[in-house]
């Protein structure tokens, strides 16, 4: 495995330390019902880097993605996330946790009926005591960064419009924009643009990545389409069968290296 170079940046949440991977999988397997998942993955993400996550489906990045904020805990070796292993964390500790982990998925996880402001607003709630209801609820100081974040992804104009109005692409920026109003320094996102068509996945893309390098936010991120992780992602990893085949910088890499993951093991050669 490669050991690319870390960041320097502090730790504004206190667990991890100045110059560590935020994220680091030590040895990790994974089983569900006796079959394995993840086998003998080492992996980390170095702060401040954008990280793409490819390799065939069923191959473990979901899983990989869920064993990073404690939704999964490994069967074997560690995980250690902003500095916190996720398995030894009490509850309240894996919910702090959580709240610096941003979280990204492919169906975007919004509210429809509720306007994109307001979706916005509710990464907040979990440092809120109280349910809200409506815009008007949340303190005012929230509102100006739920704007400022929409205006971030492009969608300021758009925020008090229904989410289910906006196209598909929007609706992931949002999902962004939300996911933003925690203060992340980790993002997680599982394939944010399988179901765009490609000029939106184009976007969603460059804006997850112009706001990693401008809040210095680290983000691993699953993708299926070759291109777009060699032209977004600094460092490119792959899985097969749950193993980790490849873990290199984006430079290094050629689409016809990167897509031969994608060709079934014996066909290479053929
Ligand atoms: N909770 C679960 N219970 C049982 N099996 C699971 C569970 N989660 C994942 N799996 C299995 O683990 C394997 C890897 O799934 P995972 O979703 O991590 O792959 P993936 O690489 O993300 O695939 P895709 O690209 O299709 O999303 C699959 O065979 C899947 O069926």
């Amino acid at each position: 495995m490669n050991s690319p170079e870390t960041g320097s940046a502090s730790s504004p949440g206190g667990g991890s330390v100045e110059g560590e991977p935020v994220l680091r999988l030590s040895g990790v397997g994974k089983s569900f019902n006796g079959v394995t998942v993840l086998d003998d993955v080492s992996l980390e993400v170095p702060r401040g880097r954008f990280v793409a996550l490819t390799g065939p489906s069923g191959a473990g990045k979901s899983t990989l993605l869920r064993l990073a904020n404690g939704m999964h805990l490994p069967d074997r070796g560690t995980v250690s996330t902003l500095g916190e292993d996720p398995a030894a964390c009490s509850r309240s500790r894996l919910r702090a946790l959580r709240a610096r982990v941003g979280f990204v998925f492919q169906q975007f996880g919004l509210v429809g009926r509720l306007s994109a402001m307001e979706n916005v607003l509710m990464g907040a709630l979990a440092t809120l005591r109280l349910p809200r209801y409506g815009v008007m609820s949340y303190p005012r100081a929230l509102r100006v960064r739920a704007v400022e974040q929409l205006d971030r992804v492009g969608l300021a104009d758009q925020r008090f419009q229904r989410c289910d109005t906006l196209s598909g692409g929007q609706q992931q920026r949002v999902a962004v924009a939300r996911t933003l109003l925690q203060s992340p320094e980790l993002i997680l996102a599982d394939e944010p643009v399988a179901s765009l068509d490609p000029a939106a996945s184009v976007l969603v893309l460059d804006t997850l990545k112009r706001i990693s390098t401008e809040d210095g936010i680290s983000v691993l991120c699953s993708l299926h389409q070759v291109e777009l992780a060699l032209t977004t992602a600094d460092q490119i990893v792959a899985l097969r069968d749950g193993h980790l085949i490849l873990n290199e910088p984006a430079t290094t890499l050629t689409p016809a290296r990167l897509h031969e993951i994608y060709t079934p093991t014996g066909e290479a050669d053929a």
